[in-house]
């Protein structure tokens, strides 16, 4: 089978801050439809890689190609407008806002029947939502305002859809949930690139990953190919 054309190309790619060297070269993948995960220990780089895909930190050399488009310098505005959201860490969610609110600004531009018709799919795949639609965001359990900020990123409409530890600060019953939502997500052919500390979401979520140490890439593959067998990569992380 031919391998699909990458959505994104990440190439030698290098970002700091000040004089400190943060990501040293890294190069990978995202093809279309897939969760490609982002491994490493604490301080790898994981959410600089992150941050310099979305323009809020702007890389010193190195290519980042979103659909054959070079990104790297552009500022978050465009590079959201062609397609790219993130659900970062902080969530970034207006608190005294009604949940339906906090959607719709995820909408932009976008208005009409495509923002009807959108909201009307993300109450599809999250019915807590949709029950919850009128409440203040702040009265939202953890992770059911965790549902709200992946559901305001996918009211753009994304191509490619950033998340940034989605478990963060979450029971481990949610995590299966956000494992859930992930698949959902595929069904609906959404491509995901995503940062997470907790490996067995990683590798119940992803289909394949990859190592980041020191801001290079050491290690990746197929998640399904390691058949449960993940002592080698966790290795590899911590070593
Ligand atoms: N804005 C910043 N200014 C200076 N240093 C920063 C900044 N953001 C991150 N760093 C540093 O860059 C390094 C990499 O941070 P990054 O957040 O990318 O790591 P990470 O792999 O996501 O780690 P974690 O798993 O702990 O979230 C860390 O040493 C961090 O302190």
């Amino acid at each position: 089978m031919d391998t699909p054309e990458p959505l994104l190309k990440i190439r030698d790619l290098h970002v700091g801050y000040g004089k400190k060297p943060i990501l040293r070269g890294a190069s990978y993948d995202v093809v279309p439809g897939e969760c490609l995960t982002l491994l490493g220990a604490n301080g790898s780089g994981k959410s600089t890689s992150m941050n310099a895909i979305c323009g809020f930190v702007r890389p010193s050399a190195g290519s980042v190609l979103f659909d054959g488009q070079e990104t790297a310098g552009l500022p978050p505005h465009r590079i959201f407008a062609l397609g790219i959201a993130q659900v970062s860490q902080a969530r970034d969610l207006f608190p005294d806002l009604t949940v339906e609110d906090n959607l719709r600004l995820g909408a932009m531009r976008r208005g009409g029947k495509e923002l009807t018709q959108t909201l009307a799919h993300i109450y599809d795949r999250f019915p807590r939502l949709k029950e919850r639609r009128k409440q203040a965001t702040r009265t939202l359990s953890g992770g059911e305002q965790q549902m709200v900020a992946i559901g305001r990123a996918l009211m753009s409409r994304p191509r490619l859809l950033l998340l940034d530890e989605p478990s963060g600060g979450l029971s481990p019953q949610f995590c299966e949930e956000i494992a859930r939502i992930i698949d959902t997500l595929k069904e609906d052919g959404v491509t995901m690139l995503m940062v997470e500390q907790n490996l067995n979401l990683a590798f119940r979520a992803a289909d394949r990953f990859i190592v980041l140490r020191d801001g290079e890439v050491v290690d990746g593959g197929d998640v399904r190919a390691m058949a449960g067998d993940h002592d080698a990569i966790v290795r590899n992380i911590y070593l």
